[in-house]
């Protein structure tokens, strides 16, 4: 709430993202992604024969910083697809920053105290996720219990279909939708450099039976190859350090992702 993000643009996101899904299959494949790769249109990628499967469909793109966008990905229709995604993506790119220094001042830290970890080029990955309507909700998810690789998320839910929950004491609880609001989540980056202070929430989506669901999340993080690591000040006596420094990159995280594994848990003391 009080993002500052005008609803018609959150309209326009959500417009795009849905013109998108709705193209014939051959439209959709010339953003199709290539093997091994993570940018593009596609479904879940198979890593190996013993994953349970997400059933949804998805675009990702690297948007932010701009010159490092993949044009080839990105979908020529609809038209403004190109104009509206970067228009929220930098809106996006404020909101992940003010957010970030609002959470270090809460600990009493120099606000910059986690973005002085991200390098000279932040970056952000959007992923619109699509999830049909499924006969059999009861025994699919629509992505698996997992926790974002991210420093933060900052997710545009669904206008009216529920599906995201959180588990809270080992309880699966849902994410209510709120109009307009923007749902941010913590990401195992930010646990990372929190010392644990900030947990990065285990979340998973469900599907609907009946009705279709889009979001859009986009993924913040610093810039790859950067090394993190608890920030200094939150190392103590009585809070010892609890993650190694380390890079943090997506493929290291997706491994685990794909096995329903926490990556987080190999960058523990
Ligand atoms: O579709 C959603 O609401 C969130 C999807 C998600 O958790 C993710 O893409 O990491
Ligand atoms: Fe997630």
């Amino acid at each position: 709430m009080n993002h500052g993000i005008e609803s018609s643009l959150l309209e326009e996101v959500r417009e795009i993202g849905i013109q998108f899904f709705k193209l014939p299959v051959e439209e959709k494949k010339k953003c199709l992604r290539e093997k091994d790769d993570l940018e593009g249109y596609g479904n879940d990628m198979v890593l190996s024969n013993n994953q349970t499967l997400d059933c949804n469909d998805r675009i990702y793109l690297a948007v932010v910083p701009q010159h490092q966008q993949k044009l080839q990905f990105w979908p020529q229709n609809p038209t403004h697809f190109q104009e509206v995604l970067n228009a929220y993506s930098s809106k996006i790119d404020l909101i992940s920053k003010v957010v970030q220094k609002s959470l270090a001042r809460s600990l009493n830290m120099e606000e910059d105290s986690f973005l002085s970890q991200y390098g000279t080029t932040a970056s952000i990955s959007a992923r619109y996720n699509y999830y049909p309507p499924c006969p059999w909700a009861e025994k699919v998810l629509g992505v698996k219990a997992h926790s974002d690789s991210s420093a933060i998320t900052v997710l545009l839910q669904d206008k009216e279909v529920e599906g995201l929950q959180l588990l809270r004491d080992n309880q699966w609880v849902g994410v209510p939708i709120l109009r307009d609001a923007l749902t941010i989540n913590v990401g195992d980056q930010i646990e990372i450099m929190s010392n644990g202070i900030f947990k990065s929430p285990v979340h998973r989506l469900l599907v609907n039976s009946k009705k279709e669901r889009m979001t859009l999340a986009m993924f913040c993080v610093p810039q790859t190859e950067m090394v993190i690591g608890p920030v200094d000040g939150l190392i103590t006596d009585e809070t010892p350090r609890l993650y190694k420094n380390g890079t943090y990159t997506l493929d290291f995280f997706f491994k685990d992702f794909q096995q329903g594994r926490r990556a987080i848990d190999a960058c523990k003391i």
